[in-house]
């Protein structure tokens, strides 16, 4: 979420409301605020269209410190400002949208302050930003409910530890928290990977198999990668969550099960829905209250807290303080693909090599900074220029990762890289892996 903090506890956001100046809906207008409202032809939509024109979940809308964020979501016939079709705009003036045949005017309101918790952590979560205390507030708030949960972001953005925090933060924590990877189950072993079988109830059926639904039973299920479930198993997890009880594959019967879920994605799901690749029943459902996790790049200013809360949680509390200031601005300056599990990386690979003295971490970057969105090496730079730096990253996860490997022994790693000694102290000099007395030790 975009935001400013413009006192303490409080960010500004600009929302404001929208009403159907032609064709029904299910009411007149819609008030537009912190959280995301979704505009479509399904009747779980926060405003729902009677237009056959309108896909089933087709634009959505939020307040952001820029204005009222407008986002088509894939929609068959598109969202119209005037003539031109948009992805994402942010409005600030009265405006009139088209979705099929349905025409929307746009109003906004003054800027209004909403409370931030002061706090910059929620349970294993540490953020500083407002972006990031937004969704400490969000999570406050949606923790001690039943309501699922969908929470979205890039690879590496915190999505499982979300989950944790909101179970954590539950009546349930003493429970189970059992995780399942939509993304890693075969199609054909779908139904069985959620709801269990019985034993010999198909061929390699050999032991019975328990579900996750009853493993998890009092407690949370997280379902990872939840867009990468294949189609033909969601009406069946679907009747699941409706109806709170399961039945295995190869059992006549349905056991009740007392389970609240939280899933994640990292695909666009509402456009999978549009597409025709997720059920929106399914989608609704799972999708009481949505989290959006914003990617590392847009909330930098997080970087110090977690660095912190990183070394603490690896055993070195002062290591820290070891932390030039300089090093922690390249850090802040670094777009960061990997986001949240990129820094760990960066953080543990620092620690391992520096024990004592000055620990440069940012010295660990990868000397290719891309983003993303933003990933072709080509944009504005020569062949040579891009060639040089992807040889340069390569060189240096290479015999980063070996060095590692081989506990530091020159010698052991000339023979896994097959080159002479002097060679191998010249790639790590220059990339400046190891500490030179191991380096250069005969
Ligand atoms: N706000 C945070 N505070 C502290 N640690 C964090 C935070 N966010 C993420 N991490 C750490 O970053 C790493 C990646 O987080 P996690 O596995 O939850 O990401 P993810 O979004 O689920 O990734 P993927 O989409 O690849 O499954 C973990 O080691 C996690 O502990």
């Amino acid at each position: 979420m975009d935001a400013t903090i413009v006192a303490k506890g409080k960010y500004e956001v600009r929302g404001g409301a929208l009403n159907i100046t032609k064709g029904t809906g299910n009411k007149p207008s819609l008030e537009i605020g912190a959280d995301t409202l979704v505009v479509g032809r399904n009747e779980a939509c926060d405003l729902v269209l009677d237009d056959r024109k309108v896909s089933a979940v087709h634009m959505e809308l939020v307040a952001t410190e820029r204005g009222v964020r407008v986002r088509d979501l894939g929609s068959r016939n598109g969202t119209f400002v005037g003539d031109t079709r948009i992805g994402e705009v942010f409005l600030t003036k009265p405006t009139s949208i088209l979705c099929g045949d349905t025409l929307l005017e746009f109003s906004p309101n003054n800027p209004e302050q909403v409370n931030v918790p002061e706090a910059a952590e929620f349970g294993p979560l540490v953020g500083s930003s407002a972006g990031m205390r937004a969704v400490f507030e969000r999570l406050r708030k949606a923790a001690p409910t039943e309501l699922t949960v969908l929470i979205t972001g890039e690879t590496g953005t915190g999505k499982e530890l979300v989950a944790q925090a909101i179970h954590g933060a539950s009546e349930r924590k003493n429970k189970p928290f059992v995780v399942v990877d939509c993304g890693s189950i075969p199609a054909s072993l779908a139904e069985s990977a959620l709801f269990g079988h019985e034993r010999g109830s198909f061929t390699g059926a050999i032991d019975k198999r328990i579900s996750p639904f009853v493993e998890a039973d009092g407690g949370t299920i997280f379902l990872d990668e939840l867009g990468e479930l294949p189609v033909d198993v969601q009406p069946k997890l679907l009747r699941a969550l409706a109806e709170q009880r399961i039945k295995s594959v190869g059992s006549n019967s349905y056991r009740p099960v007392n389970v609240r879920v939280v899933a994640a994605t990292r695909r666009d799901l509402v456009r999978e829905v549009n597409d025709g690749n997720f059920r929106s029943d399914l989608y609704f459902r799972v999708a009481q209250i949505k989290i959006e996790l914003p990617a590392l790049r847009h909330r930098l200013e997080d970087i110090p807290a977690l660095v912190r809360r990183m070394l603490t949680d690896m055993g070195d509390k002062q290591a820290y303080n070891r932390i030039p200031h300089d090093s922690l601005e390249r850090l802040m300056r670094h777009d960061w693909p990997g986001n949240v599990r990129e820094l760990r990386n960066v953080v543990a690979v620092a620690l391992a090599f520096g024990k004592e003295g000055t620990l440069d971490v940012a010295q660990h970057l990868a000397p290719l900074t891309t983003t993303a969105t933003d990933s072709t090496p080509t944009r504005g730079r020569t062949f040579q220029d891009a060639k040089r730096d992807v040889l340069a990253r390569f060189e240096r996860d290479y015999f980063t990762a070996l060095y590692a490997e081989c506990n530091g022994n020159v010698s052991e790693i000339g023979r896994r890289a097959a080159m002479e000694r002097a060679h191998v102290r010249g790639y790590l000099r220059r990339h400046g892996i190891g500490t030179p007395d191991r380096i250069d030790k005969p």
